[in-house]
């Protein structure tokens, strides 16, 4: 064909067999992707791929065929689903991956829609897939699959089964015909419990929920998806026909649908121009997990419905509509292998070790996988391309396996039976338990290490130039062949003498292994203390001094320190306030500890199992002998008067001169309990500004209150004194 020609003569060979093959590829995976449920690359790369395929049309336009995958919605697939036509296109939306791709759109939107009384409406893109639903007099009589666009799948009996789609509309001015769009979702929380379940009856997991989704609204077996735990969010609306009035904006078509019984988005928010959609993006990209369903970007539509008309179409995408794409949280990568690391109450949890990724802006080598069951619930093998996911701050995620890149080298991953760190037998450390742990508590060097990193840290004796590196060193060297700490007894005791001599591994913080030289691959080994020259290196001495430093800090913080299985900063602060001295924690029997404010059930069986271990007494032995500071400040003997010994005060409001807080100390300093509630056995009731309810009901039950004044004399002068100044109770 003459037009052939031409185009042979213009676009290099190279150029269209790039795009003959780029298009493959895309054509490829999205049929891996809609037709399969189980895509092999991830979003980001498949929107790469796409990109690359435009880049190339844009430089040579006679490659923009209208087979091309850019102009297309998707593939027409054959599937094991009847056809059915959609009344109305369903598109695809154009995207934009930065500000300046936005405000583009925004651009050609001003100049295009002919007016400037519009508005943007702004909404959630929604990640799941695309579906259909037919309401003809208020029932719904059709549910497809996108498709092409033009013809989609038949899933009606599958959607049925979707509690929040309803079968009748109800309310005023249903139409005679009405198509839906919307997006239907698996929720992140219960996809490891549907791979899980998958896995155990020896069928593929899922990849990520978004193929959850699709793979359980298309099942032959619509049972199948009755099971699945789906949902959806209407974002549109196609075909429209017996409606009298006409819609004007989206925004409260989307109202009437959701009084027709339609499950419509709550996020979605009309904006007068671009600055608000940018605020919506903005807001959205920090809360993107406080939505109920997993979210990849915004997409921001025209709101007035008549002008969506007016700026139409291309074969893909409106033009009255963009998706802006949030930064991909999931990338795929290979898990290179499962690892198990020894954690500081000897607890032993796999993670992965995957090839070096970065997803939402960090590198990312490994990933949680917190014990043996949810290795095997994710159904991934050592070996898998696996998806990983990155989501804000959290710790990295593995959520499941790329089954269909898998070749048969991948092996199952096998629970240690030993320490990997001191070859210890591992136990649950109670019959029913699904972690394992390393009952060598006390010398594990693994156990050790990440004690003393936690009692140098910032949450206890805050001791600087302790960090990860001098932990390992003091715990495992590689020379000499004693450690310099078997525990923690001696940690104060520690000479430069010692340190000098001591090589070992650079451990990673976050692994536990060895680092490594980046230019060599080979493991870094280090003098840790000593220079060249065989002195002390400054922040070794500068260590010691911060570890003599160290035996000053207040009790909570040494009880914070010593590790207690449940005891963190907060119960460590109410054991110190009740006990004011490590020797009366240890002379309390369980109950006084369980009595105590602030500290339950749980720590007090803990406090005492941890003080019957003789190990743990000669910690404190060596410590108190090292002299330090295991009581606070006026305790014991030499503890200052206690006026307020056996009064119960509770505090509300706001004090003009005290915090909260500031309150609470004062009150406990002198030997006051302070509570939250008011009974009949409160002593006082204090009150500031807005009260609330407690001071309604000291009223009720005739409890002394103070005022700010009042709270002052009782601070000053005692019970008998503050009596006299109470407020009148009303009798
Ligand atoms: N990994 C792969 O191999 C692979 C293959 C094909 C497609 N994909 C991915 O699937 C997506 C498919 O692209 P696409 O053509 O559906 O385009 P798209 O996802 O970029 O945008 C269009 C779709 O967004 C959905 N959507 C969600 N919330 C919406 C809202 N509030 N309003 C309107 N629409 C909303 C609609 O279903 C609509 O069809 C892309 O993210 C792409 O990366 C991946
Ligand atoms: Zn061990």
């Amino acid at each position: 064909m003459a037009g052939d020609k031409q185009a042979e003569t213009t676009v290099p060979a190279e150029a269209r067999e790039q795009h003959a093959r780029l298009a493959e590829q895309i054509e490829e995976h999205r049929f891996r992707y809609y037709v399969k449920d189980a895509p092999v690359v991830s979003d980001a790369e498949f929107d790469r791929l796409l990109r690359s395929l435009e880049a190339l049309e844009e430089e040579y336009p006679e490659l923009r065929t209208p087979d091309s995958p850019t102009q297309k919605v998707a593939g027409a697939y054959e599937t094991e689903f009847t056809a059915v036509e959609h009344r109305e296109r369903m598109l695809s939306l154009d995207n934009a991956f930065d500000d300046v791709e936005l405000a583009a759109w925004a651009d050609r939107v001003a100049k295009e829609v002919g007016t400037s009384a519009y508005h943007f409406l702004c909404e959630l893109k929604v990640d799941g897939l695309a579906v259909n639903l037919t309401y003809e007099h208020g029932r719904l009589t059709r549910a497809a699959t996108r498709g092409d666009g033009r013809t989609g799948e038949d899933i009606t009996p599958n959607v049925r089964t979707i509690a929040e789609i309803p079968d009748r509309l109800h309310g005023d001015r249903v139409p005679d015909l009405v198509e839906i769009r919307g997006e239907v979702f698996f929720p992140m929380e219960k996809f490891e419990e549907l791979n899980a379940r998958l896995v155990e009856g020896g069928d593929k997991p899922f990849a990520n929920p978004r193929n959850a989704a699709a793979g359980s609204l298309r099942q032959k077996d619509p049972r199948v998806t009755a099971t699945r735990p789906l949902h959806m969010v209407v974002h549109g609306i196609g075909a429209l026909r017996g409606f009298e009035d006409g819609l004007t904006r989206l925004s409260e078509a989307y109202d009437l649908l959701h009084s027709w019984g339609l499950p419509t988005a709550r996020h979605n928010k009309v904006v007068d121009d671009l600055d608000g959609v940018r605020e919506f993006i903005a807001y959205y990209g920090e809360h993107r997990h406080s939505v109920e369903h997993e979210i990849d970007g915004v997409v921001v539509k025209l709101d007035e419905i008549p002008l969506q008309g007016r700026l139409g179409s291309t074969s893909r995408a409106p033009r009255w509509a963009i998706a802006y794409k949030y930064a991909p949280e999931e990338v795929n990568t290979k898990l290179v292998n499962i690892r198990v690391g020894v954690g500081r109450t000897g607890r032993v949890t796999p993670y992965a070790q995957v090839e070096p990724v970065t997803v939402a802006g960090s590198e990312v080598e490994f990933a949680t996988l917190h014990n043996q069951e949810v290795v095997k619930a994710k159904g991934v093998l050592i070996g898998d391309t696996v998806v990983l996911r990155k989501a804000g701050d959290v710790i990295p995620e593995i959520l499941g396996p790329v089954v269909d890149l898998r070749d048969g080298t991948e092996r199952e991953f096998v629970m240690p039976a030993e320490c990997p760190e001191c070859g210890t037998p591992l136990r649950p450390m109670k019959e029913g338990d699904v972690d394992l742990r390393c009952p060598n508590a006390r010398t594990c060097p693994a156990q050790l290490r990440e004690r003393l990193f936690y009692l140098a840290g910032r949450k206890a004796l805050d001791i600087e130039h302790f960090g990860y590196v001098a932990a390992a060193a003091l715990t495992k060297p590689l020379e000499p062949a004693e450690p310099a700490l078997r525990d923690e007894g001696d940690l104060f005791d520690l000479t430069v003498e010692q340190l000098l001599p001591i090589t070992a591994y650079v451990l990673d913080q976050d692994s536990g292994l060895p680092k490594r030289d980046p230019k060599t691959g080979e493991e870094k080994i280090a003098t840790v203390f000593a220079n060249q020259q065989g002195e002390p290196r400054k922040n070794a001495v500068a260590m010691l001094e911060n570890i003599a430093a160290a035996k000053e800090r207040p009790l909570a913080r040494v009880l914070t320190g010593l590790s207690i299985r449940h005891v963190g900063p907060v119960a460590a602060e109410a054991l110190a306030r009740a006990f004011r001295s490590v020797d009366r924690i240890d002379q309390a029997t369980e109950e006084e500890l369980r009595n105590t404010d602030g500290v339950g059930e749980i720590v007090a069986r803990s406090v005492k199992e941890w003080f019957a271990e003789d190990w743990h007494r000669e910690i404190l032995r060596k410590w108190k002998a090292a002299g330090v500071r295991l009581e606070e400040e006026g305790s014991g003997e030499d503890e200052g008067p206690r006026p307020l010994e056996g009064l119960t005060v509770v505090v509300t409001g706001t004090l003009e001169r005290f915090t909260r807080d500031g309150a609470k100390e004062a009150l406990q300093s002198r030997g006051a309990k302070v509570t939250g509630s008011v009974s009949k056995k409160t002593s006082f009731v204090v009150v500031g500004e807005n009260p609330g309810s407690k001071y309604d009901k000291a009223m009720q039950l005739k409890v002394p209150v103070l005022n700010e004044e009042g709270f002052t004399v009782l601070l000053e002068q005692g019970p008998e004194a503050a009596a006299e100044v109470a407020l009148p109770t009303g009798e």
